[in-house]
C-alpha cells in the first residue's frame, strides 16, 4: 500500500513520514528532494531557473537519483551525494520557480512512479496528482509562526525571516498544494512529532 503525506512547507512531512515508515517497516519517499536537486543543479550550472528546456537538459545529462531509505532519503548524481546541499536557503528560495515548470513536474513524477512499492510518499501532490490510488492520505498543516519556530533550529536566519520565506513558498506552491478530497487533515500545531505520527498510524485502514 502507498500512504501519502502532503502538506505546507515545514509542516513536518518528512519527519512524520520517517516515523510512520519506520513503524510500518517500509521506506519513505521525499518528493521535494527531487525538486530541490533540480534547483541545485540549475543554480550550479548558472541556468535561469524558469528555463525548463535548460533545466531538463541538465537533468537528462546526469540524472539525480532518489534513494528512499527508511532512515532518511538521499539524492545521488553518479557518485556525488547531493543531499547535504539540498536544504540551503538559496535552494529554498529558488525551488518553487522550478517546481512550477510542467516539464520538471513530469520528470519528477516519472522518477517517483518508477520506485518499488510499498512506501510512504510525502510532498504536495502525492495524494492528488502522483498517487491518487493511495490506500491512505494525510495532509499536514500548522500556522506559519509555529512552522518557522520549529525550522529556526535548522537555519541560520531569524524566525521572522524564516516565517516570511515560508509564507512566500506556500504562496508560490498553492497550485500543487491542494489537499486530496479523501485526505485526513491534521493540524500539527498543538501536537508533538510523536503525537502526529500516532495520529497518522491511527488513521490508517485496518489490515
Ligand atoms: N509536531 C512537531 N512538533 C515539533 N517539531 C516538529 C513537529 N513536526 C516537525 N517538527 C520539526 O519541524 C521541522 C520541520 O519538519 P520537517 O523538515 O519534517 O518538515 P517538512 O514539511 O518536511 O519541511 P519541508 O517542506 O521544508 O521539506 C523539523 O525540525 C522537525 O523536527
Ligand atoms: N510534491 C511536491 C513536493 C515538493 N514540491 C516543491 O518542492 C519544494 C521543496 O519541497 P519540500 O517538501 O522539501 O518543502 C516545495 O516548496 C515545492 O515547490 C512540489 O511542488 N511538489
Amino acid at each position: 500500500m502507498i500512504v501519502t503525506i502532503d502538506g505546507v512547507a515545514a509542516s513536518g512531512k518528512s519527519s512524520v513520514s520517517a516515523g510512520v515508515a519506520q513503524a510500518l517497516g517500509v521506506p519513505y519517499v521525499s518528493s521535494g528532494l527531487l525538486y530541490r536537486a533540480a534547483t541545485l543543479l540549475g543554480l550550479e550550472a548558472g541556468t535561469d531557473l524558469g528555463d525548463a528546456r535548460a533545466l531538463l537538459t541538465c537533468l537528462e545529462a546526469a540524472p539525480p537519483r532518489l534513494e528512499p531509505l527508511a532512515s532518511g532519503n538521499r539524492v545521488w548524481q553518479g557518485g556525488r551525494d547531493l543531499t547535504p546541499d539540498l536544504h540551503s536557503s538559496r535552494v529554498d528560495s529558488g525551488v518553487s520557480v522550478v517546481a512550477a515548470l510542467p516539464g520538471v513536474r513530469a520528470w519528477v513524477d516519472a522518477q517517483l512512479r518508477a520506485l518499488p512499492q510499498p512506501f510512504v510518499a510525502e510532498g504536495r501532490d502525492m495524494g492528488t496528482a502522483v498517487f491518487p490510488q493511495a490506500g491512505a492520505k494525510f495532509y499536514l498543516t500548522a500556522s506559519p509562526r509555529v512552522r518557522a519556530e520549529r525550522r529556526a533550529s535548522e537555519r541560520p536566519e531569524e524566525v521572522d525571516a524564516i516565517e516570511a520565506a515560508l509564507v512566500e513558498r506556500d504562496r508560490l506552491d498553492t497550485l500543487q498544494s491542494v489537499p486530496a478530497e479523501d485526505a485526513q487533515v491534521i493540524d500539527t500545531g498543538g501536537l508533538s512529532l510523536q503525537g502526529v505520527i500516532d495520529a497518522v498510524l491511527a488513521g490508517l485502514p485496518r489490515a
